[in-house]
């Protein structure tokens, strides 16, 4: 997951390749509820490990239900209705459907619970909910404002003999909260009726075909009346396997639609979920098409290709798909003419008013946008002109990061920022890491950030820290040649140039391979081997050798990879990234850096005196600045910094200042 405070795409300009994405979020809170409620043991398969599943299973953690993890695999002893803690503070963040679902589960069973979540949880509507459940005699009071959480539930006194009433104009979730907790005190048959049109209708389906899973079948009057009969009983159906999400789907079947293929691929292959989908949202397949894509289908799978372009403007009722839907504002920015989309009042009570967020963050790349209380026309940016490189502000919400992640193919190759790309782990933690598994951009395009410096300057550190804070690749480039010094050492090949090709020979065969700060070489892990002064030099000595540094030159520009790289070494600006868009040449005193140096080496317990390192480090510059190939030096167009008085966070804030004048942003 990127935890980055933005994340900025390069302009994209291909995608293809195969995609397995994680489980339905729908099912699988329905599935850890109605197992923890129903009697007997279930395992769960692919459950999907997100933000909204994690507040359920602590949730059902602390209500008592014993459950086992291990790697995909969920094991749920269920408690057959009755709660050992009768008496629980839950915090369930801003999932919906665990806030719904455990309100009516736990006011029918009764206890003395609080359950609250995130600021934004607070201002979604729970009060139709509320009104169901205080008419089967539910105890439910609210602890901040009138019709939202914080809620407090208390002891029951059941009466189930009329209908509940439930509005369903404003969440389905409501109705499907009732459905799923009504049969755990279903004595007599118990009637629910529903008040206004129903939306969002899909998910009652989802919520039907999951309680018939667990042994109860609901009788369902048109959209209106909804029966559960007398003696249902929850009981599980032993093992149940989670189909991948169709909402998170959406933005790989659009970019499957928007874009042409790569490296000999063509098409986006979507695993886990297919046509048969019991989640609604696997409609917007339809709307896809409608608007130009190629897909094919079979178990499990999906297969799209970009089939008319530009896309076809389309007018559709989204009612039916009111979360892929934000997918289709998105991918209207590509389309021939002005889409509207219709009937979709529900965005505006979701992890953010999601018609006036779609609308302002579409205005910014260009887009001219119309909007309603229930609609939204989105007519794309006119021409390669009309677009406009934009930071999108996101709003906590998964989804506006995840489907404006697609403006960055936008034909006019303006890079787009996704502010605070984490909000995606509330169903799709991995989302940008998959995008980017499947998207291509041309080299050019892949920002690289260059630090360069002598011995000791703290570049490594610097350049660490850069690309953690913009989520980009790291390439430490002096490691390769530490690497090489240690091999040739242990394969006691003399570091001279006699042995040159012969230590090009070794390098070419070193199985080198990098996992965030830790470098390995084959089954061993190198970091610290690597670190040591003798190996400093050793690299300084190698890396005098031109076929040395010629062997390991596309070895390093394979780095530059999407979202962006920050290699850091000592011709990083000069030789292997001459284009590079920021170049920092980081220097400071001798006396400074064999102090900082000194103080390293104490610090774990290796001797040193400072008059030698002084000598090592300045013969090591004479070394690094006077070979033949590629010697230290600044490129020309490098910006200077000198951090001999600088915090490591001072120099950084300089280099991301730097960057940031960069951007169009
Ligand atoms: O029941 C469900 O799993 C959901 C129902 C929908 O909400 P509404 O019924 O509020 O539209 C949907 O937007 C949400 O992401 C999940
Ligand atoms: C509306 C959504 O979430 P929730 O389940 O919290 O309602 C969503 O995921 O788009």
């Amino acid at each position: 997951m990127f935890s980055t405070a933005f994340l900025d795409l390069p302009p994209l300009a291909h995608a293809a390749g195969a995609v397995t994405l994680p489980g339905s979020k729908s099912i699988s809170n329905r599935v850890l509820l109605l197992a923890a409620m129903s009697e007997g043991t279930t395992t769960i398969h692919d459950l999907l490990d997100s933000d909204d599943t994690r507040v359920m299973l602590i949730a059902l953690r602390t209500l008592g239900c014993a459950v086992e993890q291990s790697g995909a695999i969920v094991k749920i002893t269920g408690l057959g209705g009755k709660l050992p803690n009768d008496s629980a503070k839950l915090f369930l963040g801003n999932a919906g459907t665990a806030m719904r679902p455990l309100t009516a589960a736990l006011a029918v069973v009764g206890g003395d619970f609080e359950l609250s979540g995130v600021p934004r949880m607070h201002e979604r509507p729970i009060g139709d909910l509320v009104d169901a459940l205080r008419q089967l005699g539910c105890a439910i009071d609210y602890l901040g404002n009138e019709g939202y959480p914080p809620l407090k539930l208390g002891a029951p006194a059941l009466q189930l003999d009329a209908p509940i009433k439930v509005r369903g104009d404003v969440s389905s979730q409501f109705l499907t909260a009732l459905l799923m907790a009504l049969p755990l005190v279903a004595t007599k048959d118990i009637v629910i009726e529903v008040v206004g049109e129903l939306i969002s209708r899909p998910y009652i389906e989802i919520t039907l075909n999951l309680l018939a899973r667990f042994g109860v079948q609901v009788r369902r009057d048109d959209w209106e009346r909804f029966t559960i009969p007398a003696g249902a009983k929850l009981r599980s159906p032993g093992d149940i396997h989670v189909e991948a999400d169709a909402s998170s789907a959406s933005y790989f079947i659009a970019l499957g639609a928007l874009s042409t293929g790569a490296n000999g691929h063509n098409g986006i292959k979507i695993q886990g979920v297919g046509a048969d989908s019991i989640q609604g949202d696997i409609r917007f397949m339809e709307a896809a098409q409608a608007m130009g894509a190629k897909i094919e289908s079979g178990p499990n799978w999906l297969h799209i290709q970009r089939g008319a372009w530009p896309l076809k403007a389309i007018d559709l009722d989204c009612n039916h798909i009111p979360d892929a839907a934000m997918t289709l504002a998105v991918m209207a920015l590509y389309a021939d003419g002005t889409t509207n989309l219709r009937n979709i009042a529900s965005w505006r009570v979701k992890e953010t008013d999601r018609i006036a967020a779609m609308a302002t963050e579409l205005r910014k790349l260009g887009a001219t946008v119309v909007e309603g209380q229930d609609y939204i026309q989105v007519t794309p940016p006119a021409g390669m002109a009309g677009w406009k490189a934009a930071s999108i502000h996101t709003y906590d919400d998964h989804r506006v990061a995840m489907c404006f992640s697609l403006a960055a193919f936008n034909p006019a190759q303006v890079p787009v920022r996704i502010e605070d790309p984490k909000c995606v782990a509330k169903t799709f933690p991995d989302y940008f890491e998959a995008l980017f598994s499947v998207a291509t951009a041309d080299t050019r395009n892949i920002p690289v950030i260059c630090v360069d410096g002598p011995t000791a300057s703290g570049k490594g550190t610097l350049a660490a820290v850069l690309a953690e804070k913009l989520g980009y690749h790291f390439l430490d480039s002096g490691s390769l040649y530490r690497i090489t010094g240690l091999a040739a050492s242990r394969a006691d090949i003399a570091l001279e140039a006699a042995n040159e090709a012969a230590i090009v020979a070794l390098l070419q065969s070193l199985p080198i391979h990098f996992e965030g700060s830790h470098i390995w070489l084959a089954d061993e892990d190198v970091s610290d081997a690597i670190r040591t002064e003798e190996a400093g030099m050793n690299a300084s000595k190698v890396s005098a050798f031109p076929a040395v540094r010629a062997a390991l030159i596309d070895l390093q520009r394979n780095f530059r990879k999407l979202p962006g790289l920050v290699a850091d070494g000592r011709d990083m600006g000069t030789v292997i990234f001459p284009e590079a868009p920021l170049k920092v040449y980081l220097t400071a005193s001798a006396a400074c850096r064999a102090e900082r140096r000194h103080k390293q080496l104490i610090s774990k317990g290796i001797p040193a005196t400072l008059d030698d390192l002084r000598a090592d480090l300045e013969a090591r510059d004479a070394r690094d600045s006077s070979r033949t190939v590629a010697p230290l030096k600044p490129a020309q167009d490098a910006l200077l910094l000198d951090n001999s008085d600088l915090t490591v966070e001072a120099s950084v804030q300089t280099v991301l200042d730097w960057w940031q004048s960069k951007q169009p942003f």
